[in-house]
């Protein structure tokens, strides 16, 4: 199945830990590196006022693991990277959720798939179109037409910053 992961980092050095993420992602059975979106420099889309900038990109996987397998392997990533819960919406050295996973559609709160913000998101859909221009929101359409009815503005390519495949 196809899984769409999106990355965020705005604590630290945002870069190096975007590509940490990847590289401990794919470091274990069940999840094949796909592709990777450019990565944009975004703004913090709500929480507390003055945090940093953001760092979002998202990654396409194909994997075989179990959905809440999936999400263990990204909490576990997140920890790894010494994410820190506080407030919600706060600052943080690394975020993963997932996106999408094949079709599925789920309202468990555990794991809601696709991701119950994702349609409202720039910083997730500009990359994840820009990654694959035919991309679909399963339940919601087409992202090229999501985005049409958002505000790209707080969402700036950084073509100084590529992700490497995973090492
Ligand atoms: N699609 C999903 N991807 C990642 N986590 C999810 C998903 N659906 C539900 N969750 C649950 O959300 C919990 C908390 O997520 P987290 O603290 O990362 O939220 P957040 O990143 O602060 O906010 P947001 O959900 O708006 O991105 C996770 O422990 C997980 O069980
Ligand atoms: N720009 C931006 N804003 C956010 C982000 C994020 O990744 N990028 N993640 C959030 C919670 O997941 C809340 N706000």
């Amino acid at each position: 199945m196809k899984a769409v992961i999106a990355l965020g980092s705005n604590l630290g050095a945002r870069f190096q830990t975007l590509q940490g993420a990847v590289d401990t992602l794919f470091d274990a059975p069940g999840l094949r590196f796909v592709q990777a979106s450019p990565v944009y420099e975004t703004d913090p889309v709500g929480g507390p006022s003055g945090q940093r900038p953001y760092l979002n990109a998202i990654v396409i996987a194909e994997t075989t693991l179990e959905p809440f397998r999936l999400l263990e392997r990204a909490l576990n990533v997140e920890d790894a990277f010494g994410r820190v819960r506080g407030e919600r919406w706060g600052p943080r050295t690394l975020d993963v959720d997932l996106v999408a996973v094949g079709e599925l559609v789920s309202d468990d709160p555990e794991l809601t798939l696709p991701h119950p913000l994702a349609h409202e998101r720039a910083f997730v859909l500009v990359p994840w179109s820009k990654a694959d221009p035919e991309a679909v929101l399963p339940g919601r359409g087409r992202v090229a037409d999501l985005l049409e009815g958002l505000d790209r503005q707080g969402v700036r390519l950084r073509d100084d910053l590529k992700l490497q495949r995973p090492d």
